[in-house]
C-alpha cells in the first residue's frame, strides 16, 4: 500500500496528522513539502482552464442546493491526457510534487455458491493478507480479501484511502474486474437493498455509498477544523455507462450515444453528461438507486442478474481555502472513479446467442482490449521503453486513459470465485490482476494557488475591458443594428414554412385534380400542349413488366375496343394508382404529377374539342399518325358526347376538307364523363360514325400509365433490394461478431496452453477444453458460412444484372424503342402542326367561324 500518502497540502497534512480516525497506511512514505515557488510550477502544470466560477478565490462562490443540478461537460483537469505531453510534463516535474502510485491491487475471493459447494472444495487458499494459491501457484497482491472478508473490510482496505486520496487533491479510481457473477457489483454498490435510507448503515452496504459517508463526514470535520481558512468544499456527480461500445447518461437514459470529447484545456470529457451537485448522503444515494435502475442487466449462466455495461460513477470534488501562513488561496480538484467492469463469460460454455452474444462479444472485447492496454503500460513501467499506448481502441480505456498509467492513484479489485468450475476464468482474472499490479501512474496533486489565480484574473480583467470597447465601438455612427441584422439572418435561415400538411395537399395529386374542369369558353380555339411523359431516365431500363403489356401489345389490343372506354378504364387507373403513389411516398410525386399533367392536358385536348363542339361544333386537324414513314395526314375530328335517348338533338359537324355537313346525333355537352373525340373525316364520319379516340392522345395516355405503373414496379424492386441490402449489412455485422468471438477463443487457446505449461490445467482437462472450444468454434464457422455476406452480395448483383438485362431486352427486342419512337414522333407532329398552323390560326379561326356560325340552330 506504498502508493497511498499522506496529503502534500499543509492544511490536509496537518489535519491527517492530527486526525486519529484518518486511516493513511503510508504515512512513512510522506514526501516534504514543496517550496512555494515548486507548488507554483506544479499547479501550473495542472492548471483547470479558466472559469471565472471556479477560478475566484471567494468562497463564497460555492453553488447552493437550489441550483445544484447542471448539464456540462465532466469538469476541467490536468491537461496531461496526452501521454506524451504527461511524460514530459512528468520529466519537468519538481521530484517531491509526484506521489508513488503503483496500481494497488487487491483481490477478494466471493463465498461459495450453493450449487459449487456440491462440487467440492474451493481450489483457491488465502495464503497470507496478500497473498493466495491455486492449483499449487502462487500469487501475490497488494491483498487478498477471502470468502470470509466483509464488506466493511473492503471499504477499509479501498473505500478509505480513497477518500483520503481524493481530499489530499489526487484524482482516484477503482476498477472492479472479473468473470461474471464474482461479485463485483455485490462489492463496488452492494445488494440493490442496501441502498435505502433505512438500510443506510447496514453491513451489506457497498463501497460506493460507504466512501460517500466517510468522504462527507471528512469533509464535515474538514470545514469545522479550517473554518479560519475558510476551507470549503464541493462534490458534483455523473453517473454513465458503455453499452456495446455507446455510452448512456443512466441519470437521464434518453441521453445515448453520448460522445467522448478530448481538448487541451478541460482533457478528455463526456459531452452532454449530466453532473449534479452532491451535499449530502441522501443526495449520493438517490443518484446511486436512479443509475443503478437505469444500467442493463441480463442473466447470464453464472449470473441471473448480470450487468451488461461497464458503470463509471464520477465524483469531482474542489476544495478552495486560504492558507494563513503566507495569505495565499489555494483551489484543489481531484476527480473519484468507481468503476465496474461488465464481467467476462466465455461463451462457449454459456452457449449465448443472438442480442446476448453480441452484448458477450462487445463485453470479452473491450476487456480484452483493456488487458492489452494494462499489458502494454505494465510493458512501458517495467522496462522504461516508449510504446504506443492505445487508450482510443475502446471508449473503456479512452474514457478512464487518466486513471490508467497517467494522474491518478489507482486500485484495481479483482473479484474470483474459488468454485472448481470457474478455474479458467479464475486464472485469467489472476493473471490481469499481476499484469495491473506492474502498472506505475503518476498521480499528482491538483493544486492552484493564488498565483495563478491572480494571474487569470488580470486576464478576465483584460477580456472584460476589451468587451466593453466592442460593445462602446458597436454603437457606431452607422447606425448598424447587430441585434436586427441577427432578427434578420435567423428570419434568413428559418423563413416561415408553409404549413407541412398544405404542402402535401400541394403535392399530391388529388384524384379529383385529374377530373375534366370546364375551362372558359373562349373564342380562340386553344391548342392543345403536347403531352409530358414521365421523366424519369432509369425507368426506362424497367418498362417492361410481368403485369402490363407494352404499348403496341397495348394498342392491337385496343383497336377491339372503343375509345372511349378505354379511356376512361386508364383514367380510373391513373386516378387510383395516382391516389396510391401519394399515399405511399412522397419521392413518388413527381413523375405521378407528370402523368397527371399528362392525362390533364389530354382532358384538355379534349376539353378543347368538347368546346368546339359546344361552340358551334369547330372543327381542327389533329395529327393521328406518326409523321415517319408515312406523311402526317391531317384527320378532322370534333368533340360529341354519347347520345342518350332522351336528351337527343341534332348537331352538325363540318368536315374541314370538304366542308361537308355531317349531321350526327348528340347529346348537349353537361356531362363530360360522356365526353369523346370523334373523326370528322368526311369519308370515315358519314359510313362510321362509330366512336373513335385519335391515337396519339391514347398512346400519349396509355404510355404515361404505362411508364408509371413500371415506375411502381421499379419502386417495389428497389425496396425489395433495399431490404436485401439491410439484411447484408446484418450479415456484415453478425460476421464481425463472429470475428471478434473467433478471436477470443484464440486468446482463450492461449490462456489454456499457458495454463497447461504452468501445471494449473491437467492435459486431460485441456484436451476437454480444446474439444469443447474447437466444436463452439466449428458452429461458428458453420454459421458464419451459412449466413456469409458474400453470398447474398452476389445474389443482389446478380439480380440487378437480370433486371438490368430483361429491361434492355425489353428495350430492343419487345418493341419498346418503337413504341418510345413512335410516341416521339407523333408529339414532334403534333408540335409541327401547331407552329406552321400559329401563324395561319386567326386566318383560318376567322373562317371556320364563318363557315359555322351559320350551322348554329
Ligand atoms: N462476497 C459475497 N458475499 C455474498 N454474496 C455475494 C458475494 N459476492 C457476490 N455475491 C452474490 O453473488 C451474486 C452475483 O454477484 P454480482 O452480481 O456482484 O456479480 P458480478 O461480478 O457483478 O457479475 P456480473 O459481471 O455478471 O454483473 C449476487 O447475488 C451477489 O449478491
Amino acid at each position: 500500500m506504498k502508493h497511498f500518502m499522506l496529503p502534500r497540502n499543509p492544511i490536509l497534512r496537518e489535519a491527517a496528522a492530527h486526525n486519529e480516525h484518518s486511516p493513511n497506511p503510508s504515512s512513512h512514505k510522506m514526501k516534504p513539502s514543496p517550496s512555494p515557488s515548486r507548488r507554483n510550477k506544479s499547479s501550473k502544470e495542472n492548471a483547470p482552464p479558466p472559469d471565472p466560477n471556479s477560478i475566484t478565490s471567494d468562497l463564497k462562490h460555492f453553488p447552493s442546493p437550489a441550483s445544484a443540478k447542471l448539464k456540462s461537460p465532466l469538469p476541467p483537469r490536468p491537461p496531461s491526457s496526452n501521454p506524451l505531453k504527461r511524460k514530459l510534463i512528468m520529466e519537468s516535474s519538481p521530484e517531491n510534487s509526484l506521489s508513488d502510485s503503483g496500481v494497488k491491487v487487491i483481490v477478494r475471493m466471493r463465498p461459495l455458491k450453493k450449487a459449487d459447494e456440491e462440487e467440492g472444495e474451493t481450489i483457491v487458499q488465502k495464503m497470507s493478507n496478500n497473498s493466495l494459491a491455486i492449483n499449487g501457484q502462487t500469487f501475490t497482491f497488494d491483498s487478498v480479501a477471502d470468502t470470509g472478508a466483509t464488506q466493511l473490510d473492503m471499504f477499509e482496505l479501498v473505500g478509505a484511502p480513497l477518500v483520503e486520496n481524493c481530499l489530499a487533491g489526487f484524482n482516484s479510481s477503482v476498477f472492479a474486474y472479473g468473470q461474471t457473477g464474482s461479485g463485483k457489483t455485490f462489492t463496488m454498490w452492494g445488494p440493490a437493498n442496501a441502498l435505502s435510507s433505512e438500510n443506510l448503515s447496514g453491513d451489506q452496504q457497498g463501497l460506493t455509498p460507504r466512501v460517500f459517508q466517510r468522504l462527507f463526514d471528512r469533509i464535515n470535520e474538514e470545514q469545522i477544523k479550517y473554518t479560519d481558512k475558510q476551507l470549503k468544499y464541493q462534490c458534483r456527480c455523473s453517473f454513465l455507462e458503455i453499452y456495446n461500445e455507446q455510452i448512456t447518461d443512466l441519470l437521464d437514459p434518453s441521453q445515448r450515444n453520448l460522445q467522448i470529447r478530448e481538448d487541451m484545456q478541460t482533457g478528455v470529457y463526456v459531452e452532454n453528461l449530466r453532473e449534479e451537485y452532491v451535499f449530502t448522503m441522501k443526495d449520493v444515494t438517490q443518484l446511486l438507486i436512479k443509475g443503478l435502475s437505469n444500467r442493463r442487466t441480463g442473466s447470464t449462466s453464472i449470473n441471473a442478474e448480470s450487468s451488461r455495461s461497464h458503470s463509471v460513477f464520477t465524483c469531482v470534488v474542489e476544495s478552495r481555502c486560504k492558507s494563513m501562513a503566507d495569505g495565499m488561496s489555494s483551489l484543489k480538484t481531484s476527480r473519484i472513479n468507481l468503476v465496474d467492469l461488465a464481467g467476462s463469460e466465455r461463451q462457449k460454455l454459456t452457449g449465448t446467442a443472438g442480442e446476448r452474444l453480441k452484448e458477450a462479444g462487445n463485453i470479452n472485447r473491450s476487456l480484452s482490449q483493456l488487458g492489452n492496454l494494462i499489458n502494454i503500460l505494465a510493458e512501458i513501467s517495467q522496462t522504461g521503453k516508449q510504446r504506443h499506448i492505445p487508450y482510443r481502441d475502446s471508449r473503456l480505456t479512452f474514457l478512464l486513459q487518466e486513471s490508467l498509467g497517467g494522474n491518478a492513484k489507482l486500485a484495481m479489485m479483482c473479484a474470483i470465485s474459488p468454485a472448481q468450475s470457474c478455474k479458467s476464468e479464475t486464472f485469467s482474472t489472476l493473471r490481469f490482476a499481476q499484469r495491473a499490479k506492474a502498472i506505475k501512474n503518476k498521480a499528482i496533486v491538483n493544486e492552484e494557488v493564488e498565483d495563478d489565480v491572480n494571474h487569470l484574473r488580470e486576464v478576465i480583467r483584460q477580456l472584460r475591458d476589451e468587451l466593453h470597447r466592442v460593445k462602446a465601438n458597436s454603437n457606431n455612427p452607422t447606425g448598424w443594428d447587430p441585434r436586427k441584422s441577427l432578427n434578420i439572418l435567423k428570419s434568413l435561415i428559418h423563413p416561415r414554412e408553409p404549413n407541412s400538411s398544405q404542402n402535401e395537399t400541394v403535392n399530391c395529386v388529388s384524384p379529383s385534380s385529374l377530373s375534366i374542369v370546364p375551362s372558359e369558353v373562349s373564342l380562340v380555339l386553344k391548342s392543345p400542349t403536347p403531352s409530358v411523359s414521365p421523366r424519369i431516365s432509369i425507368s426506362r431500363k424497367s418498362l417492361r413488366t410481368s403485369s402490363i403489356l407494352t404499348a403496341s401489345q397495348k394498342d392491337s389490343k385496343d383497336e377491339s375496343k372503343p375509345g372511349p372506354e378505354n379511356m376512361r378504364i386508364s383514367f380510373a387507373k391513373s386516378n387510383s394508382s395516382a391516389a396510391r403513389t401519394a399515399q405511399t411516398s412522397k419521392s413518388c410525386l413527381a413523375p405521378t404529377e407528370h402523368l397527371a399533367a399528362s392525362l390533364h392536358r389530354g382532358m384538355e385536348i379534349i376539353d378543347s374539342h368538347h368546346k368546339s363542339s359546344v361552340f358551334r361544333r369547330l372543327s381542327f386537324r389533329f395529327p393521328s399518325k406518326p409523321a415517319g414513314s408515312n406523311p402526317i395526314l391531317p384527320v378532322d375530328v370534333g368533340v360529341q358526347t354519347f347520345p342518350q335517348h332522351d336528351e337527343i338533338s341534332e348537331r352538325v359537324f363540318l368536315c374541314t376538307n370538304c366542308k361537308a355537313k355531317t349531321q350526327l346525333e348528340v347529346k348537349d355537352v353537361d356531362d363530360s364523363s360522356n365526353l369523346q373525340l370523334v373523326p370528322i373525316d368526311c369519308s370515315e364520319s358519314i359510313e362510321k360514325p362509330k366512336t373513335q379516340v385519335p391515337k396519339a392522345v391514347e398512346k400519349v395516355l396509355a404510355g404515361a400509365i404505362r411508364r408509371e405503373m413500371a415506375l411502381e414496379e421499379f419502386c417495389a424492386k428497389q425496396g425489395h433490394e433495399i431490404m436485401q441490402l439491410n439484411r447484408l449489412v446484418q450479415q456484415y455485422k453478425h460476421e464481425r461478431e463472429c470475428n471478434s468471438i473467433i478471436g477470443q477463443t484464440r486468446e482463450d487457446k492461449i490462456l489454456r496452453l499457458e495454463s497447461l505449461m504452468d501445471g494449473v490445467l491437467s492435459t486431460k482437462d485441456f484436451m476437454e477444453e480444446e474439444l469443447a472450444a474447437f466444436m463452439h468454434e466449428h458452429k461458428l464457422l458453420k454459421d458464419k458460412y451459412e449466413n456469409h455476406p458474400e453470398v447474398s452480395k452476389i445474389n443482389i448483383e446478380m439480380k440487378r444484372v437480370q433486371d438490368e438485362l430483361e429491361n434492355y431486352r425489353n428495350f430492343c427486342d419487345l418493341g419498346e424503342r418503337e413504341v418510345l419512337l413512335e410516341e416521339i414522333q407523333d408529339l414532334r407532329s403534333q408540335l409541327q402542326y401547331y407552329t406552321d398552323s400559329s401563324s395561319s390560326s386567326v386566318l383560318k379561326r376567322n373562317s371556320l367561324l364563318k363557315l359555322t356560325y351559320p350551322c348554329e340552330p
